[in-house]
This record gives structure tokens, sequence and C-alpha cells, in this order.
């Protein structure tokens, strides 16, 4: 017997089989799981890597998950490398609660995050560009680009190459456009893949990744659609998620402050000198909120 086991990452599933491409050769295989699989409960997820035997010249079955570096939830997908996060000043102008939840989530899944401001072509002066820089540009790094113009469209392209990426951010702040720019026809090639597959059976819910011409592959589905915040989320380690407000830890009078309403606040003192900005500490303090009442809610509830 020959059969040599080969490396591969699930793109997606079918009603029955999974998609997997070889980590070396990029070649794609359809691969079976056997069923002691599901007898142990192992269910593996979009992301997976996994070592699979090629069975025919297009099919594999698989032998083993390999442990996952990490779990984005909504969309499901494992060993994500990155968060690109988009956002827009103009058409629309996401608001910067909006932005500062995404953070939230995008720090909370402890992985690096791009900010990706889109459709500067819209936007007559720098201003808006220059406040925005002052708010974020300190704790994360930022790229500004036009979908539309091409504008720093291979920049963008060699944040995604190599990598496993899954973008986030607003409807309509042109996530497909970028995509499409950096890599015109990439979701083409996929529903190709899919009728394929799924032979017009029920369609999945899964989400896939999609493989660049260049290398490095991107969730077909945004990330952190809902804005939920975790349910695990406890109101007191919010301030974890907000860099700018963690990189002081330890400065307040009190080391359990939540920078609400505590005396000696180093937070808000920034706050008040403007080195926190403004918007940052109300998004804090609304999000604060929500997890304290939603706190409130599950105990009245058990009652
Ligand atoms: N002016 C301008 N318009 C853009 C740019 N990028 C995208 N658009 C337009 O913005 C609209 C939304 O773009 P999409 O790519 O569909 O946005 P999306 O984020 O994928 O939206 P969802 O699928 O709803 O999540 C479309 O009409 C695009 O043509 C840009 O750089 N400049
Ligand atoms: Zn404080």
């Amino acid at each position: 017997m020959t059969e040599k086991r080969k490396k591969g990452v699930v793109i997606r599933f079918g009603s029955r089989t999974m998609v997997v491409a070889d980590l070396h050769t990029k070649k794609r295989y359809i691969c079976n799981m056997p069923g002691r699989f599901k007898l142990q409960g192992i269910r593996p997820i979009v992301g997976d890597i996994i070592e699979f035997i090629e069975t025919t010249e297009s099919m594999g079955r698989v032998e083993n998950i390999l442990p996952r570096r990490n779990e984005l939830l909504r969309p499901r997908i494992a060993n994500i490398d990155q968060i690109i996060l988009v956002t827009c000043l103009k058409e629309p102008t996401v608001p910067l609660y909006i932005v500062d939840r995404f953070l939230v989530l995008a720090e909370h899944s402890g992985l690096p995050t791009v900010i990706v401001v889109n459709k500067t072509d819209l936007l007559t002066s720098r201003d808006p560009l220059k406040k925005f820089y002052h708010i974020y540009g300190e704790y994360y790094n930022i790229l500004e680009v036009s979908a539309k113009e091409g504008t720093n469209i291979d920049l963008l392209k060699e944040i995604f190459k190599g990598k496993v990426s899954a973008m986030a951010g607003m409807s309509g702040v042109g996530k497909s456009s970028l995509l499409n720019a950096i890599n015109p026809g990439l979701s083409l090639k996929t529903s190709e893949i899919s009728t394929r597959l799924d032979r017009g059976k029920h369609t999945t819910t899964y989400s896939e990744l999609l493989e660049f011409d260049f290398g490095g592959y991107v969730a077909d589905t945004p990330g952190f659609a809902s804005l939920e915040l975790p349910y695990d989320m406890e109101p007191q380690e919010l301030q974890n998620f907000f860099r700018d407000i963690s990189a002081h830890k330890g400065m307040c009078a009190f080391s359990n402050c939540v920078h609400v309403e505590e005396p000696g606040c180093y937070i808000k003192e920034l706050v008040e000198t403007g080195d926190i900005p403004m918007s940052r500490y109300e998004s804090y303090l609304k999000m604060y909120n929500e997890l304290s009442e939603r706190k409130k809610g599950r105990k009245g509830g058990r009652r």
C-alpha cells in the first residue's frame, strides 16, 4: 500500500462530504468522514486542518483533525489569522459606536485586526479621515482604500496574501466590492464548486473559504454579523477589549475600577484631557450598561 497522508484545509461542506484543499498543491478533494468520527462527536468545521488519504484522483478520506488554533463563532470558522474590519466615512457614514462594537468583538476573538476605510473617493476633504486616525490610529493599523478607484488595492492584497481572513463590517461598506477588486471573479469560482458538490440538494448554511489567486483565503460570509456581545462577557471585563483603556491598566485608584463612577479614575481623567476620545468612552459606557442590564435580567430570571 502506498497510501500517504496529506494535509488539507476544509473549504466548505456538502450534505455528506466536504471539500478540502491540499495545503501544498492546493488541489481540491471531496472528502468523506469515517463514521467513527461522528460516533465520537467529532465534527470538523470550515478552516479545520485535516489529515486525509487520497482514495481516488479527486476523493479522499479524513483520517484526523488537527487541534484548532482558534475558532470564530458566527460564522463558525477555525484557524483564522486576522480580521479585516471594513468601514466607511460616507455612504454609509458608519456610526463610531458600530465600529467600536465590531472592535470589541474582534478583540474578544483575540485575533489581529486591520481597519480598512473604504469609499475614500467620496470624501471631499481629509478632515474625516484625520479624525478617524486620531481616534483609532494609535492602537490599530488603518488602511484607506477605494474599491471604485482602485486606491491602495495593491496594499490590501498584501494584507490578505497567504493568510486566512474574516471580513467584518456593516452592510453596504463595500466588502464584496473590495474582494472583487483584489481578486476579480472570486465569487464566481465558488458557485461553480457549490453546484457540483450539492447536486441540487438542500443548500448548507455553513460559510465557506474563498481562495485568492494570489494565495490566501477569506470567509465568504461577514464575521460578527449579529453584533451581539458574547454570552459570557461580564461587565467588568469589557475594558479588556478596549485597547485604549486596557493600555492604562492599574492606573486608577481602585484596582477593580470599571471607570464609571469611582473616584480617582485615571481613565475618566484621560477622557477629560482628550487623550481617550469621548466617542470611545461613550461607546464603552453604552456597552457597559448593556452588559450590566443583561446580567441583572439574568439574575432576576433565576429567582
Ligand atoms: N463610491 C464608492 N462606492 C463603492 C465603493 N465600494 C463599494 N461601493 C458601492 O457600495 C455599495 C455596496 O457595496 P458592496 O460591496 O455590496 O458592500 P458589502 O459590504 O459587500 O455589503 P453587504 O453584502 O450588504 O454586506 C455598492 O453599490 C458598491 O458599488 C467605493 O470604493 N466607492
Ligand atoms: Zn477607572
